[in-house]
């Protein structure tokens, strides 16, 4: 690989694997993000998606295989301040508010003073949480816990944000809002991996990678992908690649 191809680069990850007791749920997975684009993993439910971002997180552990993000390799404590985590299941405190939960995961990127609390109040609006800080989040709706969770991924603006299906629970208006807000980010230098199973939401991605059983079995554009597959849908597509539809 050429220098200026390394450099433009965000992640490379080469025959990942990830096996659970005897079985292995990734497998040989090989693929380049690059820096500024925001990469979908689209499958099935169940198909290794969460696995496989969770391990190019750095948050799980290859069984085998290397992943280097931004030229360091993974895992790696360094990393963490540069990656935005939004996992599917809501990591927050129950029973404190939206506010108190900003502080907390603020803190132990070492935020604090008036940047910080600018930061939580833009955070806040992004996410339309705003006039709702100070509510606790036991009280809080499926897709509000989302959404806070999202803006906790954002608080010490990563430079790689991964996403595990963000929209989900989500009304139409503020998904949308939402995919604005990433287009603005990936624009401003962040890199954007996420993970969904909805089909309109994956063409919104500049590029995909589909996974089913664990395995990568295409990768490009969501243009690319369909042309490929001579079909005019993502789900023909995806029948295509999946060996399901000739
Ligand atoms: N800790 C675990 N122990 C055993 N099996 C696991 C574990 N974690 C994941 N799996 C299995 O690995 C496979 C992939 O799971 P994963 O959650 O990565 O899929 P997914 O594509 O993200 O699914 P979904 O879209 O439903 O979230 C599934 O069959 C799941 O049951």
């Amino acid at each position: 690989m050429s220098q200026s191809e390394s450099i433009s680069l965000c992640l490379q990850a080469h025959k990942i694997c990830r096996s659970i007791g005897a079985r292995e749920i990734i497998s040989d997975v090989s693929l380049n993000i690059n820096k500024q684009e925001i990469f979908g993993f689209l499958g099935p439910s169940g198909s290794g998606k969460t696995t496989l971002i969770k391990i190019l997180a750095g948050i799980d552990k290859a069984t085998s295989g290397e992943i280097t993000l931004l030229g360091t390799a993974l895992p790696h404590l360094s990393m963490m301040k540069k990656i935005g985590y939004m996992a599917q299941s809501d990591a927050l405190y129950h029973d404190l508010t939206a506010k108190e939960n900003l502080d907390f995961f603020g803190s132990l990127f070492g935020l604090k003073g008036q940047h910080f609390m600018r930061r939580q109040r833009e955070v806040l609006e992004l996410v339309g949480l705003e006039s709702h800080a100070k509510k606790m989040v036991q009280a809080y709706s499926g897709g509000m816990k989302r959404r806070l969770s999202l803006a906790i991924a954002l608080i010490h603006e990563p430079e790689v944000l991964i996403l595990d299906e963000p929209t989900v629970g989500i009304d139409p208006s503020l998904r949308l809002m939402i995919w604005n807000e990433l287009y603005r980010l990936c624009r401003s230098g962040v890199t954007i991996l996420l993970t969904t199973h909805v089909m309109d939401e994956a063409e919104k991605c500049h590029r995909l990678g589909m996974i089913l059983d664990g395995r990568l079995i295409a990768t490009g554009t969501p243009e690319e992908l369909k042309q490929t597959a001579r079909g005019t849908t993502m789900e023909e597509a995806f029948l295509y690649y999946g060996g399901i539809r000739k």
